[in-house]
């Protein structure tokens, strides 16, 4: 069969221009060894050049189209299961498991979907998150010596991670709350592993631990249902099984809340210690958070009161740092799908069966939308509306737009607004990792100062 062109609505729908690359492995070690070096990007530039911004490729053993292009992109993150269905690689998909919510179509992810998001929008969960988040912040820094080295990419993890698993499943114990950690490190240090699931292999040690995991969380399901009253929602776990429809069993529940955990885990933290390195390198923006939050903190002391979720989320600067730092950073830089059919989007043809990339990160650094686009700025936020551009989709968009994303924004402010209201700082030198997941070489040592 011949994928050149196709016919559709009296269009003709082409295959996009590109190259097979190599044998067998295509273009992915171009790609990968683009995607080690400071501008991944360089490897979807170049082709952009030669072939446009939707090309063609060879990608981890499949056939691929690659979007960088931000209307095709939305087009397909819009598209439902009927088009197209979520691609990871096969350790990804050995470990998440086939009722993961990253994995699910149609009804039951759009249940499963619904309810977590409805959860995590929630002021209830906003306002509790607040006063942990502040909780287990004040403690960890109030350890923080004058002239210590601190690594902001761990003391991040290390709160985001008892935050995270007290809003899915309620656990605060600190005994089994480091039991969780210690296993999850185990679970995810598999996730980019070859598929062999012997035991002794890297896969096959990250699904016991995930089996592990999931008896703990079992018995808390299992206790929760024996006490449940049917009405509180403290956590996931609480709002999953009072859904009354019958689709959501135990072995459901506990596996989605390891998966949550991938999404979640270590992206925060590195949003996190992204802002700090951006504003470390920008001291006028860094100036502007502080004026802010400082002025915030002292209206509100002067009242006798905590500051509320939404104060956090009114910091306009602060949360444009936030912005900006997720255009720069591209913590996730793209997302793949699988054509389940013929696609045709805007004249480009998606053959069935094919792999697509849609690659926010080039959308993200072109400039024709945004000009300096490898400068951190963040006043070009100011007075943009960002909801209803194509250009900027941090989170992806469509059916599978990320339910976290009030979450992390908040979690961030609050981080922000306790280091940058009781601490001055000096940045040691450290390199931005982009593969396989982004994060700091050395984890962003920062030497810190108490404020008088
Ligand atoms: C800076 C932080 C974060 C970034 C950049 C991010 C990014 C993304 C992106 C791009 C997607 C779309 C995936 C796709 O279309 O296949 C996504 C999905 C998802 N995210 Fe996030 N995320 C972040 C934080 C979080 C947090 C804190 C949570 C949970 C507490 C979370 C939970 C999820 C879940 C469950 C999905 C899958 C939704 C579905 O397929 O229906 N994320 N995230």
């Amino acid at each position: 069969r011949t994928w050149r062109t196709k016919k559709t609505n009296n269009q003709r729908a082409q295959l996009p221009a590109g190259s097979r690359g190599w044998p067998l492995v295509g273009e992915t070690l171009h790609f990968v060894s683009s995607a080690y070096s400071p501008r991944p990007e360089r490897f979807m530039d170049k082709r952009r050049l030669m072939y446009g911004k939707v090309f063609r490729s060879h990608l981890f053993g499949s056939p691929t189209i690659v979007s960088t292009d931000a209307e095709v992109s939305r087009r397909i993150l819009q598209s439902d299961a009927s088009s197209f269905v979520p691609w990871y690689p096969k350790s990804l998909t050995e470990l998440m498991g086939k009722s993961s919510i990253l994995l699910i179509n149609g009804n039951l992810q759009r249940r499963v979907h619904g309810l977590i998001g409805a959860f995590f929008k929630s002021p209830d969960l906003k306002a509790q998150i607040t006063g942990d988040m502040r909780m287990y912040v004040q403690e960890s820094m109030a350890k923080w010596k004058d002239h210590q080295l601190i690594h902001i990419q761990d003391e991040t993890k290390n709160v985001v991670f008892q935050i995270l698993v007290k809003a899915l499943i309620g656990l605060e114990k600190e005994k089994e709350m480091a039991f969780l950690k210690q296993q999850f490190k185990e679970f995810i240090a598999g996730l980019m592993s070859l598929p062999v699931k012997l035991p002794g292999s890297r896969l096959y040690r990250s699904l016991q631990a995930k089996k592990r995991m999931g008896m703990l969380i079992e018995s808390i399901i299992e206790e929760k249902r024996k006490n449940n009253s049917g009405c509180a929602t403290r956590d996931v776990v609480d709002v999953l099984i009072n859904d009354a429809s019958d689709q959501l069993t135990d072995d459901l529940i506990s596996d989605n809340m390891i998966d949550l955990m991938i999404p979640a885990e270590d992206s925060v933290p590195v949003l996190v210690t992204l802002a700090v390195k951006y504003l470390s390198e920008c001291p006028l923006a860094l100036q502007h958070v502080q004026e802010e939050n400082t002025q915030l903190k002292k209206r509100r002391s002067l009242v006798g009161e905590d500051l509320r979720w939404t104060d956090y989320m009114s910091l306009s600067f602060t949360q444009d740092v936030i912005t900006e730092t997720l255009r720069m950073g591209n913590i996730i830089s793209g997302i793949m799908r699988k054509a389940v059919k013929d696609v045709e989007i805007r004249g480009h043809l998606i053959p069935k069966g094919w792999c697509v990339l849609t690659y926010f990160r080039s959308v993200h650094l072109d400039e024709n939308h945004y000009g300096e686009a490898y400068r951190f700025d963040p006043w070009r936020w100011k007075d943009r509306d960002m909801s209803s551009s194509c250009s900027f989709t941090p989170f992806g968009g469509g059916q599978r737009l990320c339910p976290g994303l009030d979450l992390a924004r908040l979690e961030a402010a609050i981080f922000l607004h306790h280091l940058v209201t009781n601490f001055t700082w000096a940045a040691e030198e450290d390199q931005i990792v982009n593969f396989p997941t982004v994060r700091l070489k050395r984890g962003l040592p920062i030497r810190v100062r108490r404020k008088s």
